[in-house]
């Protein structure tokens, strides 16, 4: 499949770089979850984002709603552990995620799950990644979005009925991490939108079971 970014979405230049993670900012959220954003992460990317959207095997997603296999409005591929990643780049990624994060995480990122939203119809509804240890334990998960610009919705699990959940905007290059109880204690989602919304490919690095 091929999709193409317009031209203004594009940061210029072709060589991809990986920013520090030194500027990292933090912000805690009730029930001991966290988000630590780093805009601009990485620079450079128009070439890897046009890679992965060509050549990664990117699968429509099915999920189980109680009695019947619904799509999932968006593509997956999924890489886990020990599995090569479709681009190196990635590799640097997550050792560079794994690098900053072991004193507080305390093991590396091992899988990579990267998500293609075609358009604004596509997205992700309200959900926890709670498949293995998220339900249970602290845990993070860090999130590289290229392409189009698209909201990371969050909510806390226990909330007010009107409580209007945040709304994290993630740019072409920019890294989310969601932390501490972020899993289990909070939802997350990428809403549609109905604005003109060009291809976004997610990429997320997890530690060993948790997805
Ligand atoms: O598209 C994103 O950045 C979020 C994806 C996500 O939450 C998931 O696949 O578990
Ligand atoms: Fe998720």
């Amino acid at each position: 499949m091929s999709v193409y970014l317009q031209a203004s979405l594009l940061d210029q230049g072709d060589e991809i770089r990986i920013g520090s993670l030194a500027g990292t900012v933090r912000t805690r959220l009730v029930d001991g979850a966290w988000v630590d954003v780093r805009r601009g992460w990485i620079t450079g990317a128009d070439a890897l984002f046009e890679r992965l959207a060509d050549e990664v095997p990117w699968q429509a997603e099915r999920r189980q709603m109680y009695d019947r296999v619904v799509d999932v409005p968006r593509l997956l591929a999924y890489y886990p552990v020990d599995e090569p990643l479709p681009a190196p780049e990635l590799a640097r990624m997550r050792d560079a995620l794994s690098a900053h994060y072991a004193p507080e995480l305390g093991e590396p990122f091992v899988s990579a799950g990267l998500c293609l939203y075609r358009d604004g119809r596509d997205s992700v509804a309200w959900h926890g990644d709670r498949i293995g240890r998220g339900a249970r334990e602290d845990t993070m998960v860090a999130i590289v979005s290229l392409g189009a610009p698209r909201d990371l919705a969050l909510r806390p699990c226990r909330r007010d009925a009107d409580a209007e959940p945040l709304r994290l905007p993630l740019g072409h290059g920019d890294l989310v991490v969601m932390g501490g109880s972020c899993q289990r204690t909070w939802e997350h989602a990428v809403p549609k939108t109905t604005r003109a919304a060009g291809p976004r490919i997610s990429v997320q690095f997890r530690p060993r079971n948790v997805a």
